[in-house]
């Protein structure tokens, strides 16, 4: 069955005054992904989410949401996400669940007391219902802004960096809340993050965006589970190592990356020969490190 997209986002550009925040973004989103949106800070992400949510609009590119064009068919689009892009905002002196009722007066969905209560409790703040924001935990108004998100029952839930400035166990829940929006609701979720290990443990797709540019996309698992891999030798005598490594492996790449460091892009399968004969030419090896081909294409573009 093919699958349903949700999002495709095609040369996506804008610029504030001359700088170009984004350049010729790219990426496409599946029904039921949970999509990681990946860049280091300032790398366009907010200024895409922005753009995604009419928010702002672009200079160049199209996006489509549900197979629609976006400018074309906003309002109807619109109603049919959630978001969070800043921190929540509430009325601190009333109850969790009186801030729900008045944001789906608000946003004109009609949700009944029931399933505000529901919409608590899914969020893991079914017993604060009644107790007032004021004394909520940041982590706690994050999930009560994601109760927020899902009053009007939208398909594609849109977040913005949500764990940013939590505490280790507010990031655990809003990484398993994630999870079951996806699993128990079947949203589709795109969730922009700085860092690979958040997106690494709940994406099954992800695109990583540097200086406004789209740099890799795909599955998680093929972008982790590369069957290439490049491998960090540290070794006296690199240069002559390197010619070794160049006429026994053949490598599509091969860089000096120090006096003593290169690195080698290599079949997975082929690392234990590698060390295999440079053992057997005698060098003194410090190092033989397989590096996942996804965490170097991420520290490359955040140190760029
Ligand atoms: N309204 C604006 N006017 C001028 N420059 C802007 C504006 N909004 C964003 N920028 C710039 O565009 C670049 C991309 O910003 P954006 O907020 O999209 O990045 P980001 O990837 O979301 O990073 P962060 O996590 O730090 O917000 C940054 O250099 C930022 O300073």
């Amino acid at each position: 069955m093919e699958q349903q997209t949700i999002i495709k986002v095609r040369d996506l550009s804008k610029k504030f005054g001359s700088f170009e925040a984004v350049k010729d973004v790219s990426f496409t989103v599946h029904k039921g992904d949970v999509f990681g949106f990946l860049g280091p800070n300032g790398a366009g992400k907010s200024t895409t989410i922005r753009c995604l949510l009419s928010l702002i609009s672009p200079d160049n590119g199209t996006i489509e949401l549900f197979g629609k064009s976006l400018h074309k068919n906003r309002s109807e689009i619109l109603a049919n996400i959630g978001s969070i892009i800043e921190k929540p905002d509430f009325y601190k002196y009333l109850s969790a669940q009186k801030n729900l009722e008045i944001f789906a007066r608000i946003s004109g969905a009609n949700v009944s007391k029931k399933e505000i209560l529901k919409m608590l409790d899914f969020v893991g703040l079914g017993n604060r219902a009644k107790h007032k924001v004021k004394g909520f935990s940041h982590g706690m108004k994050q999930r009560l802004g994601i109760a927020q998100t899902l009053l009007h029952q939208p398909e594609l839930i849109i977040l913005d960096e949500p764990t940013t400035g939590l505490d280790p166990q507010g990031i655990i829940e809003i990484r398993n809340l994630i999870l079951r929006l996806k699993n128990e609701q079947n949203k589709t979720i795109l969730l922009s993050s700085h860092q690979l290990s958040e997106i690494e443990l709940i994406a099954n797709r992800m695109v990583i965006i540097n200086q406004g540019k789209s740099i890799v996309e795909g599955s998680v698992e093929e972008l982790l589970n590369s069957e290439e891999t490049i491998v960090r030798v540290e070794i006296d005598g690199i240069e002559p190592a390197m010619d070794l490594i160049r006429s026994k492996f053949n490598p599509k790449e091969l860089t000096q990356t120090s006096s003593k460091e290169a690195e080698v892009l290599l079949s997975k399968s082929r690392v234990p020969d590698l060390t295999k004969e440079l053992v057997l030419a005698g060098f003194t090896i410090h190092a033989i490190e397989p590096k996942r081909k996804l965490e170097d294409y991420f520290i490359k573009t955040i140190q760029s």
